[in-house]
């Protein structure tokens, strides 16, 4: 049987992320920090632990079948591969940030000015979109750095709380991308069989994550305005209680809107509600 290879980053941001929705999937494999190649021993794949810049490649050419790793870096590598399934972790923007006192106030103020990147491909396309004629200074990290240090005029970098621009005195000043994890494939292994088989558990894995079990107890007489509030994946499981005229309802809430579905139930005379976490939903 062929053995499948799965990129994913060997330190970082995403890597913590990518080791544990593998293992949810059931994966078993060993992860220490020397190996760059570690086999899975219940499936036929081997994970290669990289630097997430050359993720996309390797995919792209065939040296991996599937890959995890940010759009950022799929958008700056210019491959042409699969986007197999989202995956809702490394959520960030690529964003332009000019310092907090600074005459630049439109697009068209960056004419001439000088940004420094480490995205010099997606930050040249947004440009030439907009009409901005820059001079793109590509550098490979510590970009907040470089307007404090005279190297730069503006930056353009990556942002999901904002405390590095700020704690740098940089305020963020256009949305050049929007980026998220995705767990990406070399171009026509859409349809093996083995690939099918991965991604359906790492849907029924994500799916299990934005939903929570949960048990509480009803009288009798407010069933059905509880009913009436909870779909479940079929509809609610309803169970008598010991004691008379009571039931206990099993079902699923979305995580989105945990709270309030909480509340309305608690409304509609719920008691005793448990909440727990899901491991997996298979459809
Ligand atoms: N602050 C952030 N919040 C959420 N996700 C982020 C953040 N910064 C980066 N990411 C996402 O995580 C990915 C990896 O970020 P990281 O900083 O670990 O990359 P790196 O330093 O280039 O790592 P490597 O050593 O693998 O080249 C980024 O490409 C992006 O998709
Ligand atoms: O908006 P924030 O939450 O502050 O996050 C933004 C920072 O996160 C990333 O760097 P990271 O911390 O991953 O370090 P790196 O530059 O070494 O990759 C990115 O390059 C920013 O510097
Ligand atoms: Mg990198």
């Amino acid at each position: 049987m062929k053995t499948l290879k799965i990129a994913i980053q060997k330190s970082g941001r995403l890597n913590e992320k990518s080791v544990e929705l593998l293992k949810n999937c059931g994966l078993s494999f060993e992860n220490y920090k020397s190996s760059l190649i570690s086999p899975v021993s219940n499936f036929p794949l081997e994970i290669l632990f990289l630097r997430d810049d050359d993720i996309p490649e390797y995919v792209q050419d065939g040296i991996a079948d599937l890959g995890i790793v940010g759009e950022n870096v799929i958008n700056e590598t210019e491959v042409d591969v699969a986007y197999l399934q989202m995956l809702g972790f490394g959520k960030c923007s690529l964003k332009l940030a000019i310092p907090n006192q600074c005459s630049i106030k439109t697009l068209s103020d960056l004419n001439g000015k000088s940004i420094a990147t480490s995205y010099p491909v997606i930050l040249r396309k947004f440009l030439e979109k907009n009409f901005v004629q820059a001079d793109i200074r590509t550098i490979s990290g510590s970009v907040e750095i470089s307007p404090g240090l005279g190297l730069s005029d503006a930056i353009c970098d990556l942002v999901s709380t904002g405390g590095t621009l700020k704690s740098n005195g940089l305020t963020p000043f256009a949305d050049v991308l929007h980026s998220e994890a995705v767990m990406i494939g070399r171009k026509g292994i859409e349809n093996d069989p083995l690939i099918i088989e991965l991604i359906q558990r790492v849907q029924s894995v994500l799916r299990a994550k934005e939903t929570k079990y949960v048990v509480l107890n009803i009288e009798e007489k407010n069933l059905d305005a509880i009913k009436a509030l909870l779909p479940g994946i079929k509809s609610p499981t309803v169970v008598p209680l010991a004691e008379k005229g009571w039931a206990a309802v099993h079902t699923v809430i979305p995580e989105k809107d945990f709270w309030s579905k909480i509340n309305e139930l608690k409304a509609a005379g719920a008691q005793g509600i448990v909440v727990m976490p899901i491991e997996k939903i298979i459809l």
